[in-house]
């Protein structure tokens, strides 16, 4: 079977994204991590999946790790979506409200060729992250191979842990990052965000990802250390977050506002693959 793809990245996290609009496809787990793998397939961190909405939404978008495990959000996912609908033809429309695992968001085409998105509200509750905790706090005490290290836990519609860092060329990501992701208080894992705090509008930002690995950038990752930091009073909207691929700008009012997130989206080639 051969399938049409497009390569993208937002900030160097990068995607193979599918039209399953106009292919019929249904694609198993060993599909999907060959697809990913950067030896034997195209590579990429996540394959985004496009298929028409079943509700009022425009579309509806699927998310697959590198591993092939389906995922509830992906916030660099999000800008290159809204690009690849308008580029394919797929829309006109903008903004286009796309639905997720997670629910609805709403991305924009700047005029300056960024893209903005609405990414919803954050979710505090441990039930909700999931996370096992006794009850909702600001941080939480996990003890990880014998040593015990402060993060705090949300969700932007996936799971994150948020570790604030003095230093982050020296945080552990691929090594502590990899421990905490499957540790047992985050039932369905977890994406491990390392943050380093320059000035109250500017951090530095690494993150060991769920099912993929350190990523040069992660979206959802960039709202989940903002809104750690906004909450713990050591930072002020707007936020820009420096990844290792690139720089995204983060908004956040407090509690029970929408999380903005603001930049770019790039194609980068098109293909055809045998599955
Ligand atoms: N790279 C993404 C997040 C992708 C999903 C994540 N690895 C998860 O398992 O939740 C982003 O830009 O947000």
């Amino acid at each position: 079977m051969k399938i049409k793809f497009t390569k993208m990245h937002g900030l160097g996290n990068d995607f193979v994204v599918i039209d399953c609009i106009n292919q019929t496809l249904s694609l198993s787990r060993k599909q999907l991590s060959f697809i990913a793998d950067r030896h034997f397939g195209i590579g990429c961190d996540q394959i985004l999946m496009v298929e028409k909405a079943s509700g009022n939404a425009d579309f509806f978008y699927r998310i697959f790790n590198a591993d092939g495990g389906e995922v509830e959000q992906c916030g660099n996912g999000a800008r290159c979506f809204v690009r690849y609908v308008h580029d394919q033809g797929l829309t006109l429309k903008n903004p286009v409200s796309v639905e997720t695992l997670s629910g609805l968001i709403t991305p924009t085409l700047q005029k300056n060729g960024e893209v903005t998105v609405d990414m919803g509200i954050p979710k505090f509750e441990p039930a909700e992250i999931p996370f096992v905790a006794d009850h909702r706090a600001l941080t939480y005490s996990l003890e990880v191979q014998g040593k015990t290290v402060q993060i705090s836990a949300l969700s932007m519609g996936n799971p994150h842990a948020v570790r604030i860092v003095g230093d982050i060329d020296k945080a552990p990501v691929g090594s502590e990052g990899a421990l905490i992701e499957t540790h047992p208080r985050f039932p369905k894992r977890v994406n491990v965000g390392y943050m380093q705090i320059i000035d109250r509008h500017n951090i530095q930002l690494r993150v060991f990802e769920r099912g993929a690995g350190e990523t040069l950038a992660c979206g959802t990752g960039a709202c989940a250390a903002v809104v750690a930091g906004v909450q713990q009073n050591l930072l002020d909207t707007p936020v820009s977050v420096n990844t290792r691929g690139g720089k995204l700008t983060i908004s956040w009012d407090g509690e029970n506002q929408s999380v903005w997130m603001t930049g770019p989206a790039v194609t980068v080639f098109e293909g055809e693959i045998n599955l």
